[in-house]
Protein backbone atom coordinates (compact mmCIF):
# COMPACT_ATOMS: atom_id res chain seq x y z
CA UNK A 1 0.00 0.00 0.00
CA UNK A 2 1.63 3.06 -0.75
CA UNK A 3 0.71 6.61 0.12
CA UNK A 4 0.14 9.55 -3.20
CA UNK A 5 0.49 12.85 -1.10
CA UNK A 6 3.19 15.08 -1.84
CA UNK A 7 6.58 14.35 0.22
CA UNK A 8 7.94 16.52 3.06
CA UNK A 9 11.33 17.08 3.50
CA UNK A 10 12.83 18.47 6.29
CA UNK A 11 14.06 22.56 6.86
CA UNK A 12 18.11 22.09 8.13
CA UNK A 13 20.63 23.29 5.25
CA UNK A 14 22.06 19.67 5.94
CA UNK A 15 19.87 17.75 7.56
CA UNK A 16 18.89 14.00 7.59
CA UNK A 17 15.66 11.58 7.56
CA UNK A 18 15.45 8.12 9.77
CA UNK A 19 12.74 3.09 10.91
CA UNK A 20 11.32 -3.01 13.23
CA UNK A 21 7.93 -4.62 13.48
CA UNK A 22 6.52 -3.45 16.35
CA UNK A 23 2.88 -4.40 16.91
CA UNK A 24 0.17 -1.90 16.76
CA UNK A 25 -2.96 -2.56 19.26
CA UNK A 26 -5.60 -0.58 18.12
CA UNK A 27 -7.36 1.09 20.58
CA UNK A 28 -10.72 0.20 19.18
CA UNK A 29 -10.85 -3.58 19.97
CA UNK A 30 -9.13 -5.88 23.21
CA UNK A 31 -6.64 -8.42 21.57
CA UNK A 32 -5.83 -11.47 24.11
CA UNK A 33 -3.04 -13.17 22.66
CA UNK A 34 -3.82 -16.67 23.67
CA UNK A 35 -4.67 -20.04 21.20
CA UNK A 36 -8.47 -19.18 22.59
CA UNK A 37 -11.31 -18.74 19.88
CA UNK A 38 -10.85 -15.19 18.01
CA UNK A 39 -12.92 -12.37 19.55
CA UNK A 40 -16.35 -11.75 18.37
CA UNK A 41 -16.14 -9.28 15.67
CA UNK A 42 -17.59 -5.99 16.90
CA UNK A 43 -20.95 -5.30 15.44
CA UNK A 44 -19.91 -1.99 13.30
CA UNK A 45 -17.80 -4.96 11.25
CA UNK A 46 -20.47 -7.64 11.61
CA UNK A 47 -22.27 -4.50 9.82
CA UNK A 48 -20.49 -3.64 7.49
CA UNK A 49 -19.83 -7.67 6.41
CA UNK A 50 -23.42 -7.71 5.94
CA UNK A 51 -23.68 -4.86 3.86
CA UNK A 52 -20.88 -6.48 1.28
CA UNK A 53 -22.45 -9.70 1.80
CA UNK A 54 -25.96 -8.47 0.46
CA UNK A 55 -24.45 -6.14 -2.22
CA UNK A 56 -22.25 -9.38 -3.33
CA UNK A 57 -18.67 -8.22 -3.01
CA UNK A 58 -17.95 -10.93 -0.53
CA UNK A 59 -19.73 -14.35 0.29
CA UNK A 60 -19.93 -16.79 3.10
CA UNK A 61 -16.95 -18.71 0.23
CA UNK A 62 -14.61 -15.97 0.44
CA UNK A 63 -11.58 -16.61 1.21
CA UNK A 64 -11.04 -14.19 4.11
CA UNK A 65 -12.99 -11.92 6.28
CA UNK A 66 -12.36 -9.48 8.90
CA UNK A 67 -11.24 -10.54 11.96
CA UNK A 68 -9.46 -8.92 15.24
CA UNK A 69 -6.40 -9.31 15.20
CA UNK A 70 -2.84 -7.02 16.97
CA UNK A 71 -2.88 -5.01 14.14
CA UNK A 72 -6.42 -3.61 14.90
CA UNK A 73 -8.88 -5.29 12.14
CA UNK A 74 -7.52 -7.69 9.64
CA UNK A 75 -8.11 -10.01 7.33
CA UNK A 76 -8.09 -13.76 8.55
CA UNK A 77 -8.15 -16.75 5.92
CA UNK A 78 -11.55 -18.63 5.75
CA UNK A 79 -9.76 -21.44 4.30
CA UNK A 80 -5.94 -22.32 3.47
CA UNK A 81 -5.31 -19.64 0.71
CA UNK A 82 -2.57 -20.54 -2.09
CA UNK A 83 0.05 -18.00 -3.11
CA UNK A 84 -1.45 -15.68 -5.16
CA UNK A 85 -4.08 -16.79 -4.88
CA UNK A 86 -7.36 -14.16 -5.27
CA UNK A 87 -8.51 -12.73 -1.63
CA UNK A 88 -10.93 -10.43 -2.36
CA UNK A 89 -12.54 -8.13 -5.24
CA UNK A 90 -14.42 -5.18 -5.30
CA UNK A 91 -15.89 -4.14 -7.63
CA UNK A 92 -15.25 -0.33 -8.79
CA UNK A 93 -18.88 1.08 -7.54
CA UNK A 94 -17.45 0.25 -3.61
CA UNK A 95 -14.28 2.47 -4.29
CA UNK A 96 -13.89 5.91 -2.88
CA UNK A 97 -11.96 8.29 -5.36
CA UNK A 98 -12.35 11.46 -6.83
CA UNK A 99 -14.90 10.50 -9.11
CA UNK A 100 -16.91 9.19 -6.60
CA UNK A 101 -16.98 12.38 -4.88
CA UNK A 102 -17.64 14.52 -8.23
CA UNK A 103 -20.67 12.45 -8.27
CA UNK A 104 -21.97 13.04 -4.83
CA UNK A 105 -24.22 15.72 -3.05
CA UNK A 106 -20.92 17.30 -2.65
CA UNK A 107 -19.37 16.82 -6.15
CA UNK A 108 -20.37 20.07 -7.43
CA UNK A 109 -18.30 21.85 -4.74
CA UNK A 110 -15.28 19.74 -4.94
CA UNK A 111 -14.40 20.27 -8.52
CA UNK A 112 -11.17 21.35 -8.64
CA UNK A 113 -10.14 20.82 -5.67
CA UNK A 114 -6.66 18.65 -4.51
CA UNK A 115 -8.05 14.98 -5.21
CA UNK A 116 -6.92 14.05 -1.65
CA UNK A 117 -8.74 17.41 -0.05
CA UNK A 118 -12.11 16.19 -2.08
CA UNK A 119 -11.90 12.53 -0.43
CA UNK A 120 -11.06 14.15 2.83
CA UNK A 121 -14.22 16.45 2.56
CA UNK A 122 -16.19 12.94 1.09
CA UNK A 123 -15.19 11.01 3.94
CA UNK A 124 -15.91 13.93 6.95
CA UNK A 125 -19.52 14.20 5.76
CA UNK A 126 -20.41 11.06 5.93
CA UNK A 127 -18.57 10.80 9.16
CA UNK A 128 -20.83 13.72 10.34
CA UNK A 129 -23.80 12.99 9.03
CA UNK A 130 -26.75 12.54 11.18
CA UNK A 131 -28.28 9.28 12.19
CA UNK A 132 -31.61 9.58 10.53
CA UNK A 133 -29.32 10.58 6.78
CA UNK A 134 -28.40 6.96 5.82
CA UNK A 135 -25.99 6.97 3.31
CA UNK A 136 -24.31 3.21 2.33
CA UNK A 137 -20.89 4.39 2.78
CA UNK A 138 -21.72 4.85 6.65
CA UNK A 139 -21.16 1.11 6.81
CA UNK A 140 -17.71 1.66 5.57
CA UNK A 141 -17.15 4.90 8.00
CA UNK A 142 -18.31 3.19 11.21
CA UNK A 143 -15.43 0.56 11.19
CA UNK A 144 -12.56 3.19 10.21
CA UNK A 145 -10.43 3.91 13.53
CA UNK A 146 -10.40 7.44 14.98
CA UNK A 147 -6.54 7.26 15.03
CA UNK A 148 -3.59 5.38 14.49
CA UNK A 149 -0.29 5.83 16.18
CA UNK A 150 0.95 7.94 12.93
CA UNK A 151 2.73 10.79 14.39
CA UNK A 152 0.33 13.04 13.34
CA UNK A 153 -1.79 11.66 15.99
CA UNK A 154 0.69 12.35 18.84
CA UNK A 155 0.44 14.72 21.65
CA UNK A 156 3.14 17.46 22.41
CA UNK A 157 4.41 15.38 25.11
CA UNK A 158 4.58 12.52 22.98
CA UNK A 159 6.37 14.63 20.29
CA UNK A 160 8.58 16.01 22.85
CA UNK A 161 10.01 11.93 23.10
CA UNK A 162 11.51 12.71 19.00
CA UNK A 163 12.83 16.16 19.76
CA UNK A 164 15.91 16.49 17.78
CA UNK A 165 14.77 13.91 15.07
CA UNK A 166 13.91 14.26 11.64
CA UNK A 167 10.68 12.56 12.33
CA UNK A 168 9.43 15.83 14.30
CA UNK A 169 10.22 18.16 11.52
CA UNK A 170 8.57 16.29 9.06
CA UNK A 171 5.75 15.48 11.28
CA UNK A 172 5.36 19.33 12.45
CA UNK A 173 5.70 19.89 8.16
CA UNK A 174 3.06 17.68 7.42
CA UNK A 175 0.44 18.89 9.92
CA UNK A 176 1.02 22.42 8.88
CA UNK A 177 0.58 21.60 5.72
CA UNK A 178 -2.57 20.19 6.39
CA UNK A 179 -3.96 22.96 8.55
CA UNK A 180 -3.07 25.49 5.80
CA UNK A 181 -5.02 23.38 3.55
CA UNK A 182 -7.88 22.84 5.80
CA UNK A 183 -8.22 26.64 6.25
CA UNK A 184 -8.44 27.56 3.13
CA UNK A 185 -10.85 24.69 1.60
CA UNK A 186 -13.07 25.88 5.06
CA UNK A 187 -12.88 29.57 3.92
CA UNK A 188 -13.97 28.62 0.23
CA UNK A 189 -16.12 25.34 -0.51
CA UNK A 190 -16.78 24.51 3.51
CA UNK A 191 -18.37 27.89 5.25
CA UNK A 192 -20.04 29.14 1.67
CA UNK A 193 -21.90 25.58 1.85
CA UNK A 194 -23.33 25.21 4.94
CA UNK A 195 -26.11 23.38 3.43
CA UNK A 196 -24.31 20.58 2.44
CA UNK A 197 -21.85 21.04 5.18
CA UNK A 198 -24.46 21.62 8.60
CA UNK A 199 -22.04 20.09 11.26
CA UNK A 200 -19.05 22.17 12.32
CA UNK A 201 -16.15 20.79 10.43
CA UNK A 202 -12.81 21.25 12.59
CA UNK A 203 -9.31 21.09 11.52
CA UNK A 204 -8.80 17.86 14.00
CA UNK A 205 -11.81 16.22 11.44
CA UNK A 206 -9.16 17.16 8.55
CA UNK A 207 -6.09 15.96 10.39
CA UNK A 208 -8.43 12.67 10.95
CA UNK A 209 -9.45 12.11 6.85
CA UNK A 210 -6.21 13.06 5.95
CA UNK A 211 -4.40 9.96 8.49
CA UNK A 212 -7.13 7.54 6.94
CA UNK A 213 -6.06 7.92 3.21
CA UNK A 214 -2.65 8.67 4.31
CA UNK A 215 -2.82 4.85 6.27
CA UNK A 216 -5.17 2.99 3.97
CA UNK A 217 -5.67 4.74 0.34
CA UNK A 218 -4.21 2.31 -2.37
CA UNK A 219 -1.95 4.42 -5.33
CA UNK A 220 0.53 3.29 -8.38
CA UNK A 221 -2.64 1.94 -9.62
CA UNK A 222 -4.00 1.79 -13.16
CA UNK A 223 -5.46 5.13 -14.00
CA UNK A 224 -6.28 5.46 -9.88
CA UNK A 225 -3.42 7.70 -7.95
CA UNK A 226 -5.89 7.93 -4.47
CA UNK A 227 -8.17 5.59 -4.05
CA UNK A 228 -9.85 3.73 -0.64
CA UNK A 229 -11.49 0.12 -1.51
CA UNK A 230 -13.32 -0.48 1.57
CA UNK A 231 -12.16 -4.02 2.81
CA UNK A 232 -9.29 -4.70 0.88
CA UNK A 233 -7.73 -1.32 3.05
CA UNK A 234 -8.04 -4.42 6.04
CA UNK A 235 -5.10 -5.39 4.56
CA UNK A 236 -2.06 -5.29 7.35
CA UNK A 237 1.78 -5.22 6.47
CA UNK A 238 4.49 -7.87 7.24
CA UNK A 239 8.26 -6.93 7.28
CA UNK A 240 8.61 -10.52 6.40
CA UNK A 241 7.14 -10.27 3.53
CA UNK A 242 10.14 -9.12 0.57
CA UNK A 243 7.56 -8.70 -2.53
CA UNK A 244 5.81 -6.26 -3.14
CA UNK A 245 4.16 -7.05 -6.84
CA UNK A 246 1.34 -8.66 -8.04
CA UNK A 247 -0.46 -8.63 -4.24
CA UNK A 248 -3.05 -6.20 -5.84
CA UNK A 249 -4.69 -4.53 -8.90
CA UNK A 250 -7.02 -3.22 -10.73
CA UNK A 251 -8.69 -5.42 -13.89
CA UNK A 252 -11.65 -5.61 -16.35
CA UNK A 253 -14.68 -7.45 -14.25
CA UNK A 254 -14.73 -10.08 -17.39
CA UNK A 255 -14.94 -10.49 -20.90
CA UNK A 256 -18.18 -8.83 -21.53
CA UNK A 257 -18.16 -6.16 -19.02
CA UNK A 258 -16.35 -2.85 -19.35
CA UNK A 259 -16.40 -2.58 -15.54
CA UNK A 260 -13.41 -2.62 -13.26
CA UNK A 261 -12.58 -4.74 -10.18
CA UNK A 262 -9.80 -4.12 -7.75
CA UNK A 263 -8.28 -7.10 -6.69
CA UNK A 264 -6.51 -8.50 -3.67
CA UNK A 265 -4.06 -11.54 -4.25
CA UNK A 266 -2.52 -13.53 -1.01
CA UNK A 267 1.60 -13.43 -1.91
CA UNK A 268 2.20 -15.95 0.44
CA UNK A 269 0.95 -19.35 1.05
CA UNK A 270 -1.51 -18.92 4.70
CA UNK A 271 -2.92 -21.32 6.45
CA UNK A 272 -7.03 -21.21 7.57
CA UNK A 273 -7.43 -18.73 10.52
CA UNK A 274 -4.07 -16.95 9.73
CA UNK A 275 -3.59 -13.53 8.97
CA UNK A 276 -3.68 -12.77 5.46
CA UNK A 277 -0.77 -9.58 5.06
CA UNK A 278 1.12 -7.95 2.01
CA UNK A 279 4.11 -6.06 2.00
CA UNK A 280 3.07 -2.16 1.82
CA UNK A 281 6.13 -0.81 0.72
CA UNK A 282 9.50 -1.83 0.62
CA UNK A 283 10.86 1.30 0.07
CA UNK A 284 9.30 3.56 3.04
CA UNK A 285 11.65 4.23 5.90
CA UNK A 286 10.99 3.65 9.23
CA UNK A 287 10.36 7.77 9.60
CA UNK A 288 8.04 7.33 6.37
CA UNK A 289 6.32 4.03 8.54
CA UNK A 290 5.86 5.89 11.35
CA UNK A 291 4.36 9.05 9.70
CA UNK A 292 2.45 6.83 7.72
CA UNK A 293 0.83 4.16 9.21
CA UNK A 294 1.81 4.56 12.63
CA UNK A 295 4.33 1.59 13.38
CA UNK A 296 7.75 0.77 12.14
CA UNK A 297 10.04 -2.55 11.43
CA UNK A 298 13.20 -3.74 13.19
CA UNK A 299 14.50 -4.70 9.59
CA UNK A 300 18.36 -2.39 10.26
CA UNK A 301 18.06 -1.02 6.26
CA UNK A 302 14.96 0.94 7.25
CA UNK A 303 17.02 3.21 9.33
CA UNK A 304 17.76 6.29 7.02
CA UNK A 305 18.46 9.95 7.74
CA UNK A 306 18.46 12.30 4.39
CA UNK A 307 21.27 14.49 3.91
CA UNK A 308 20.34 17.87 2.53
CA UNK A 309 22.70 19.45 0.30
CA UNK A 310 22.85 22.70 -1.53
CA UNK A 311 25.11 25.12 -4.12
CA UNK A 312 24.90 28.03 -1.74
CA UNK A 313 22.95 31.11 -3.44
CA UNK A 314 26.15 33.49 -2.63
CA UNK A 315 29.08 30.88 -3.98
CA UNK A 316 30.64 32.64 -6.65
CA UNK A 317 30.41 30.15 -8.88
CA UNK A 318 26.48 29.20 -8.70
CA UNK A 319 25.95 29.11 -12.20
CA UNK A 320 28.62 26.94 -13.29
CA UNK A 321 27.88 24.82 -10.45
CA UNK A 322 24.41 24.67 -11.08
CA UNK A 323 24.83 24.19 -14.33
CA UNK A 324 27.11 20.74 -13.94
CA UNK A 325 24.80 19.87 -11.10
CA UNK A 326 21.33 19.98 -13.29
CA UNK A 327 23.68 18.04 -16.40
CA UNK A 328 24.58 15.37 -14.11
CA UNK A 329 20.91 14.73 -12.67
CA UNK A 330 21.25 16.80 -9.43
CA UNK A 331 19.71 20.03 -8.30
CA UNK A 332 20.73 23.25 -6.52
CA UNK A 333 18.94 21.82 -3.14
CA UNK A 334 19.60 17.91 -3.34
CA UNK A 335 18.46 15.45 -0.43
CA UNK A 336 20.28 12.23 -0.05
CA UNK A 337 18.70 9.40 1.54
CA UNK A 338 21.40 7.43 3.34
CA UNK A 339 21.15 3.95 5.11
CA UNK A 340 22.15 2.21 8.03
CA UNK A 341 25.01 -0.13 6.66
CA UNK A 342 24.79 0.41 2.80
CA UNK A 343 27.42 2.73 1.10
CA UNK A 344 26.77 6.46 0.32
CA UNK A 345 24.27 7.03 -2.33
CA UNK A 346 26.37 7.02 -5.70
CA UNK A 347 26.21 10.97 -6.31
CA UNK A 348 26.88 12.31 -3.12
CA UNK A 349 30.83 12.26 -3.00
CA UNK A 350 30.64 13.69 -6.73
CA UNK A 351 27.83 16.72 -5.57
CA UNK A 352 30.27 17.68 -2.05
CA UNK A 353 32.68 18.12 -3.90
CA UNK A 354 31.07 20.11 -6.49
CA UNK A 355 29.29 22.04 -3.65
CA UNK A 356 33.09 22.64 -2.01
CA UNK A 357 34.90 23.28 -5.29
CA UNK A 358 36.82 26.54 -5.26
CA UNK A 359 40.62 27.97 -4.94
CA UNK A 360 42.96 26.51 -6.84
CA UNK A 361 40.49 23.88 -7.99
CA UNK A 362 38.33 26.32 -9.47
CA UNK A 363 39.58 25.72 -12.97
CA UNK A 364 37.48 22.84 -13.43
CA UNK A 365 34.34 24.81 -14.02
CA UNK A 366 35.73 26.41 -17.12
CA UNK A 367 33.50 25.55 -19.88
CA UNK A 368 36.07 23.08 -21.40
CA UNK A 369 36.02 20.81 -19.12
CA UNK A 370 31.92 20.64 -19.14
CA UNK A 371 31.98 17.53 -20.54
CA UNK A 372 34.36 15.58 -18.58
CA UNK A 373 33.69 17.37 -14.36
CA UNK A 374 31.78 15.01 -13.25
CA UNK A 375 34.08 12.36 -14.43
CA UNK A 376 37.22 13.87 -12.47
CA UNK A 377 34.50 14.88 -9.17
CA UNK A 378 34.33 10.88 -8.94
CA UNK A 379 37.29 10.59 -7.68
CA UNK A 380 39.32 13.00 -4.92
CA UNK A 381 39.93 16.48 -6.26
CA UNK A 382 42.38 18.01 -4.28
CA UNK A 383 43.48 17.42 -0.37
CA UNK A 384 41.98 20.49 0.45
CA UNK A 385 38.43 20.06 -1.22
CA UNK A 386 38.14 16.48 0.28
CA UNK A 387 39.27 17.63 3.51
CA UNK A 388 36.78 20.24 3.54
CA UNK A 389 33.73 18.01 2.36
CA UNK A 390 35.02 15.69 5.18
CA UNK A 391 34.88 18.27 8.12
CA UNK A 392 31.64 19.71 6.74
CA UNK A 393 29.49 16.06 6.89
CA UNK A 394 31.34 15.21 10.36
CA UNK A 395 30.52 18.61 11.58
CA UNK A 396 26.99 18.45 10.83
CA UNK A 397 26.90 14.94 12.24
CA UNK A 398 27.80 15.67 15.74
CA UNK A 399 25.87 19.64 15.21
CA UNK A 400 22.68 16.45 14.44
CA UNK A 401 23.83 14.33 16.94
CA UNK A 402 23.52 16.73 19.34
CA UNK A 403 20.47 17.94 19.43
CA UNK A 404 18.60 14.58 20.62
CA UNK A 405 17.93 14.54 24.14
CA UNK A 406 19.15 11.15 24.58
CA UNK A 407 22.39 8.98 23.81
CA UNK A 408 22.09 5.28 21.92
CA UNK A 409 22.97 3.98 25.40
CA UNK A 410 20.23 5.46 27.30
CA UNK A 411 17.44 4.29 24.44
CA UNK A 412 18.90 0.82 24.26
CA UNK A 413 18.13 0.76 28.33
CA UNK A 414 14.89 2.28 27.95
CA UNK A 415 13.61 -0.52 25.32
CA UNK A 416 12.23 -3.42 27.24
CA UNK A 417 10.91 -1.62 29.56
CA UNK A 418 6.94 -0.62 30.60
CA UNK A 419 6.77 1.55 27.51
CA UNK A 420 3.46 2.37 25.41
CA UNK A 421 3.49 1.98 21.48
CA UNK A 422 4.29 5.40 20.69
CA UNK A 423 7.38 5.76 23.43
CA UNK A 424 8.35 2.41 21.64
CA UNK A 425 8.40 4.18 18.19
CA UNK A 426 9.96 7.21 19.21
CA UNK A 427 12.48 5.25 21.10
CA UNK A 428 13.52 2.88 18.28
CA UNK A 429 13.49 6.44 15.92
CA UNK A 430 15.88 8.21 17.38
CA UNK A 431 18.06 5.19 17.81
CA UNK A 432 18.06 4.54 14.36
CA UNK A 433 18.34 8.31 13.33
CA UNK A 434 21.62 8.39 15.69
CA UNK A 435 23.15 4.80 14.24
CA UNK A 436 22.57 6.81 10.91
CA UNK A 437 24.58 9.77 11.61
CA UNK A 438 27.09 7.40 13.22
CA UNK A 439 27.38 5.65 10.16
CA UNK A 440 27.43 8.82 8.18
CA UNK A 441 30.62 10.20 10.36
CA UNK A 442 32.38 6.83 10.37
CA UNK A 443 32.46 7.07 6.67
CA UNK A 444 34.21 10.70 6.24
CA UNK A 445 36.59 9.93 9.66
CA UNK A 446 37.69 6.97 7.44
CA UNK A 447 38.32 8.96 4.63
CA UNK A 448 39.78 11.93 6.81
CA UNK A 449 42.34 9.12 8.05
CA UNK A 450 43.01 8.81 4.49
CA UNK A 451 43.39 11.88 3.05
CA UNK A 452 47.02 11.42 2.24
CA UNK A 453 47.03 8.17 0.22
CA UNK A 454 44.61 9.09 -2.13
CA UNK A 455 45.41 10.26 -5.91
CA UNK A 456 44.12 13.66 -6.39
CA UNK A 457 43.16 15.29 -10.09
CA UNK A 458 46.70 16.84 -10.68
CA UNK A 459 48.55 13.06 -10.07
CA UNK A 460 46.22 11.39 -12.08
CA UNK A 461 46.20 13.95 -14.97
CA UNK A 462 50.00 13.63 -14.58
CA UNK A 463 49.80 9.85 -15.03
CA UNK A 464 48.19 9.75 -17.69
CA UNK A 465 50.25 12.25 -19.12
CA UNK A 466 53.22 9.36 -18.75
CA UNK A 467 54.72 11.46 -16.37
CA UNK A 468 54.59 10.07 -12.93
CA UNK A 469 55.76 5.97 -12.60
CA UNK A 470 53.42 3.48 -11.36
CA UNK A 471 54.88 4.11 -7.62
CA UNK A 472 53.57 8.01 -8.23
CA UNK A 473 57.41 9.19 -8.35
CA UNK A 474 57.41 11.87 -11.08
CA UNK A 475 59.02 10.80 -14.40
CA UNK A 476 61.92 13.48 -15.03
CA UNK A 477 63.50 14.24 -18.56
CA UNK A 478 66.53 15.17 -19.40
CA UNK A 479 67.43 18.07 -21.92
CA UNK A 480 68.87 16.81 -25.20
C1 LIG B 1 -4.57 -0.29 5.77
S1 LIG B 1 -4.87 -0.20 7.47
C2 LIG B 1 -5.06 -1.90 7.87
C3 LIG B 1 -6.30 -2.14 8.73
C4 LIG B 1 -6.18 -1.68 10.15
N1 LIG B 1 -5.41 -2.64 10.92
C5 LIG B 1 -7.51 -1.42 10.83
O1 LIG B 1 -7.66 -1.82 12.00
O2 LIG B 1 -8.36 -0.81 10.22
C6 LIG B 1 -3.29 0.25 8.00
C7 LIG B 1 -3.15 0.41 9.49
O3 LIG B 1 -3.12 -0.87 10.11
C8 LIG B 1 -2.16 -0.91 11.15
N2 LIG B 1 -1.09 -1.86 10.75
C9 LIG B 1 -0.96 -2.48 9.57
N3 LIG B 1 0.11 -3.32 9.57
C10 LIG B 1 0.68 -3.21 10.78
C11 LIG B 1 1.84 -3.79 11.40
N4 LIG B 1 2.61 -4.67 10.75
N5 LIG B 1 2.12 -3.44 12.68
C12 LIG B 1 1.35 -2.55 13.33
N6 LIG B 1 0.26 -1.95 12.80
C13 LIG B 1 -0.08 -2.28 11.55
C14 LIG B 1 -1.64 0.50 11.28
O4 LIG B 1 -2.45 1.17 12.22
C15 LIG B 1 -1.88 1.08 9.92
O5 LIG B 1 -2.02 2.46 9.93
Amino acid sequence: MATFLPTFSTPNPLSFRSKSLLLHYNKRFTVKCNAAPPPPLPPAVQTFWKWLSDEKVVSSNSPAKPGIVAEGLGLVAQRDIGRNEVVLEVPKKFWINPDTVSASEIGRVCDGLKPWISVALFLIKEKLREDDDYSPWRNYINILPESTDSTIFWSEEELSEIEGTQLLSTTLSVKEYVKNEFLQVQEQVILPNTKLFPSPITLDDFIWAFGILRSRAFSRLRGQNLVLIPIADLINHSPSITKEDYAYEIKGAGLFSRDQIFSLRSPIPVKAGQQVLIQYDLNKSNAELALDYGFIESTVDRNTYTLTLQISDSDPYFDDKLDIAETNGTKAVQYFDITLGRPLPPKMLPYLRLVALGGTDSFLLESIFRNSVWDHLELPVSRDNEEVICQVVRTACRSALSSYRTTIEEDEKLKGGDINRRVEIAIAIREGEKKVLGHIDGIFEEREKELDEYEYYQERRLRDLGLVGEQGDIIFWEPK
